[in-house]
């Protein structure tokens, strides 16, 4: 951080710009404030990247109209950008994630396209873009989180031509002949290409972007650089490629040692009736999850007599997301449907099929579900990567446990030793489960350990340093003359640690 003048506000040489903070707003009945906190991955990734950084972190503290002064959080510099009741509903509920999640996300729901969201988007990508601004010192590290922010770093970019800029898009970017359904596409891409190095979690998605770029903009493009001009400031040369996202690996093994949780999750099993077999599923309440096609799958299992109640049970978590957008209040009405079917069915006085949990839980409980569970269901229709998938592996020092995992899930590009299934296909992940069920001990250790392996190596100070070294390399690269497209030199660089992790 840098000495700042009386009046001005502190400036930092790193910022990090998302939509959601690590912290969720809650206001007691008395009227005071507590947080907690926010739901999803981005927060996983980036809280321990942030406080092992000197930063500031900018976003939305969860609730309609705050307005609450920048303040520390377990050593994170908090900066809220206040969001209106009419923000929450055009930009957030609507423009991000009833246009852009769902178009992004393969079209499973149908898309929105309504002309006043666009705007609040537009308005609040502005405001976002203004308060980074308004904190970054001269030359600093501006990186840029995610599909609800994607017009910022043009926007930044035009406010501050000193500024190292980097966007990272954790959802998938669909191909060109989905995108282009976008009204506003063009505006979308040169928003994002305002970004020095722009990070996808699979080059799928990088090369789906750089087609949208060929075939929305004339930019000169050579994977993975693409040469930009925006009027009045030298040619940049943009790097986009993929980054994948991962845990603080090593913070989940610690916690899966530790005696408590051990415990914890013993009490887990006893609560189910320990029964034979402990099945796991872990999503935020979204369509892209796959929830229902696994509802099915293991509802078949018990009609076709494959499996009993008293030998298997499922622990369904389903945090509570975005509940006021109507394709969410839709599945959890259908969800909630199925999940009482099932157990009218097949439950006993003593025993249930499916123990259905509409809740959050705290990082601690989670672990011990790890621990308890033998089977970790991840059956995404489309996920940008899945944390849960890796935190499971982290967690399973005891090299035991088996993962089932969605190949559409950008977690099994790195998880190839998971029992990888098509959740479309309920007959083939009726096979998986039973296959899983009845692995052998050697074949679970075999490929937890593999799966172990890649998690630990590759786990998120690795992806950020990675990401930041070519965020490096591309601002070295402005400081020479442009040479011919090429890939930029890497330089060695991260940001400035408060300690070495
Ligand atoms: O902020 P919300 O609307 O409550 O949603 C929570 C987050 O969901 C999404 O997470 C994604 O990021 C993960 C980490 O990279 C990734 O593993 C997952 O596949 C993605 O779905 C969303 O992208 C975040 O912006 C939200 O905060
Ligand atoms: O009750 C819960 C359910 C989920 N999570 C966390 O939420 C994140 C979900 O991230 P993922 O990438 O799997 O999916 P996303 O929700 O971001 O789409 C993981 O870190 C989970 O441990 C949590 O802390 N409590």
């Amino acid at each position: 951080m840098e000495a700042h003048k009386d009046s001005s506000p502190p400036e930092y040489d790193f910022v990090v710009v998302s939509n959601r903070l690590p912290v969720d707003c809650t206001v007691e009945a008395d009227g005071s404030l507590t947080w907690k906190r926010s739901p999803g991955g981005l927060v996983t990734a980036l809280e321990p990247v942030m406080r092992a950084a000197d930063g500031a972190w900018v976003g939305w503290a969860g609730r309609p109209d705050l307005e609450v002064a920048p303040f520390q959080q377990d050593g994170i510099q908090i900066v809220p950008v206040p969001l209106s009741s009419q923000d929450i509903e055009e930009y957030y509920e609507g423009f991000s994630n009833d246009t852009l999640w769902p178009l992004y996300h393969d079209v499973i729901a149908t898309p929105a396209y309504h002309r006043e969201w666009w705007d609040d988007y537009v308005a609040v990508n502005q405001r976002f873009a203004d308060a980074a601004a308004a904190i970054s010192a001269d030359g600093a590290v501006v990186w840029v989180q995610d599909y609800q922010l994607q017009l910022v770093p043009r926007m930044l970019r035009e406010k501050r031509p000193d500024l190292t800029i980097g966007f990272f898009n954790h959802i998938p970017f669909p191909p060109y002949g989905i995108f282009a359904q976008l009204p506003w596409r063009t505006q979308i891409i040169e928003g994002m290409l305002g970004a020095d190095v722009v990070g996808f979690q699979r080059s799928s998605d990088a090369s789906n972007f750089s087609s949208a770029v060929r075939r929305l903009t004339n930019h000169p493009t050579k994977n993975p650089a693409i040469e930009v001009t925006l009027d009045g400031q030298p040619t940049r040369r943009v790097v986009a490629k993929a980054f994948p996202i991962s845990i603080d690996s090593r913070s989940f093994e610690e916690m899966a040692r530790d005696p408590a949780i051990q415990q914890r999750a013993r009490e887990i099993r006893k609560g189910l009736g320990n029964p034979k077999t402990v099945m796991l599923g872990v999503d935020r309440l979204d369509y892209t999850k796959g929830i229902r096609h696994r509802l099915k799958a293991y509802g078949e299992l018990f009609r076709d007599g494959a499996i009993e109640v008293g030998d298997v049970a499922l622990i369904q978590v389903a945090n509570p997301s975005r509940e006021r957008v109507e394709a969410y209040i839709k599945l959890r009405d259908e969800i909630e449907l199925t999940v009482g079917r099932i157990n009218g069915e097949y439950s006993t006085f003593s025993h249930s099929p499916v123990n259905y949990l509409h809740q959050g839980f705290p990082r601690e409980e989670m672990v011990a579900l790890y621990l308890a569970a033998d089977v970790l269901l991840v059956t995404a229709l489309r996920d940008g990567m899945n944390l849960v998938a890796k935190e499971y592996v982290a967690t399973r020092f005891d090299n035991d446990g088996v993962l089932i995992l969605s190949e559409f899930a950008g977690a099994s590009e790195e998880l190839r030793k998971a029992i990888l299934i098509n959740p479309h296909d309920i007959d083939g992940l009726k096979e998986a489960i039973m296959r899983a069920i009845n692995m052998p001990k050697v074949e679970r250790t075999t490929r937890m350990r593999s799966m172990r392996k890649r998690v630990l190596e590759h786990d998120v100070a690795r992806w950020s340093n990675a990401f930041l070294k070519n965020l490096a390399a591309t601002r070295s690269d402005r400081h020479r003359r442009i040479a011919p497209l090429g890939m930029a030199e890497e330089v060695e660089w991260t940001v400035e640690r408060k300690r070495v992790r």
